[in-house]
């Protein structure tokens, strides 16, 4: 549905040029929800505003629908602009007209004057979107996460194939990000819309994408499905993104007795990071019986993302010291990504 071959976008500001964008090449299957992860600069804003021109890329194509954007006129790009609906981080929704309005406006700029059918239209996308009883109110009565279902409403107003998120849930809070992205997934199954997002958070890729592109400095380091990317990421900052959706802390007291150094009746305090492949086995058990090793849990996350399950723990082990190292060399043989933190 949507296709990136070697796209390059560079700023030119007088004397400086900045490469925001370098030989991206994407494609997302139609009804897929793709995000592209990465931090503050990177170039997801601008990779996100060239599927609808928004930014003309510098070079390279950008096919949509089997329609190549960067060949078109402005005539036209209008009218395929149609096809894309976009939402944002603010909302950009107009102050001076209710929620109705907003919504009516995108049909109103598609030459669309009929009344009774643009009536009819709003009133079903905001059935659909939650907000039946708001059609009078105005942008600033509502909450975050309603302006958000407003701008849902208005973006899909036109019945495009592609929704384009714009760090739409950036602005919310914990709870309302769910429900946003709850409706995001809804409208995903029910219309068959293809939608692509960015984000800096690996919990709205966790939540909702079946497939996840990471961007560092303009390039896409690493693309595939979900489940790919949190069993084997390939990249030290896909790595972190992932750490970032599921780290934990050492509680303060066990902070405190930590040492670097073996002590009497002390024990190591590892830190086990667990992906697809080594979840699912029953391996503290197995150094239990097999390595006279007990372990003590003292905190722990796991997690699903993309029907794969992982997570992090933190706990101490116990036994001798040959029978620690080998059952922290089976560990790591089984996949599980192990740190030594100290002795406890
Ligand atoms: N209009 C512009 N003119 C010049 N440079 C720009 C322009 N827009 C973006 N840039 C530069 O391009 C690079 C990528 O910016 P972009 O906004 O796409 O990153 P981002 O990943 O969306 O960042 P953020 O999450 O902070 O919004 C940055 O170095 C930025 O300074």
């Amino acid at each position: 549905m949507i296709t990136l071959k070697n796209i390059n976008k560079i700023y030119q500001q007088k004397n400086l040029s900045v490469h925001a964008l370098k030989d991206i090449n994407l494609e997302i299957k139609k009804g897929e929800i793709f995000g592209v992860i990465g931090s503050s600069g990177a170039g997801k804003s601008t990779l996100i505003r060239c599927v609808n021109i928004l930014e003309k890329p510098s070079s390279g194509d950008v096919i949509v629908d089997g329609v190549n954007m960067t060949t078109l006129s402005n005539q036209e790009l209008i009218k395929q602009r149609r096809q894309i609906g976009m939402i944002f981080q603010h909302f950009n929704l107009l102050s001076s007209r209710t929620v109705f309005g907003n919504v009516a406006l995108a049909l109103e700029f598609s030459n669309i004057s009929d009344k009774s059918f643009i009536k009819k239209r709003v009133t079903e996308l905001l059935e659909l979107v939650g907000l039946a009883d708001k059609h009078n109110s105005y942008p600033a009565n509502l909450s975050g996460g309603q302006k958000q279902r407003v701008a849902i409403a208005r973006a899909l107003a036109t019945e495009p194939k592609v929704l384009l998120c714009d760090e739409a849930t950036s602005a919310l809070d914990p709870a309302t990000t769910t429900s946003i992205l709850t409706l995001l997934k809804d409208i995903n199954r029910r219309l068959n819309i293809t939608i692509l997002l960015i984000t800096h958070e690996m919990d709205v890729v966790k939540r909702i994408c079946d497939k996840v592109g990471v961007i560092s400095q303009g390039q896409l380091i690493e693309q595939g499905s979900v489940a790919e990317l949190f069993s084997h990421p390939k990249t030290e900052l896909a790595q972190s993104f992932i750490n970032s959706s599921i780290d934990i802390e050492i509680p303060e007291d066990y902070q405190i007795r930590l040492s670097q150094t073996p002590k009497d009746n002390g024990h190591p305090l590892l830190k086990m990071t667990f992906t697809g492949k080594s979840v699912d086995a029953p391996l503290l058990s197995e150094i239990a019986q097999s390595h006279q090793v007990l372990s003590n849990i003292i905190s722990a996350k796991m997690d699903y993302a993309g029907g794969v399950k992982f997570g992090v723990m933190l706990a101490e082990l116990s036994g001798n010291s040959e029978g620690l190292t080998s059952a922290i060399r089976f560990l790591r043989e089984n996949h599980v990504k192990i740190e030594e933190l100290g002795y406890v």
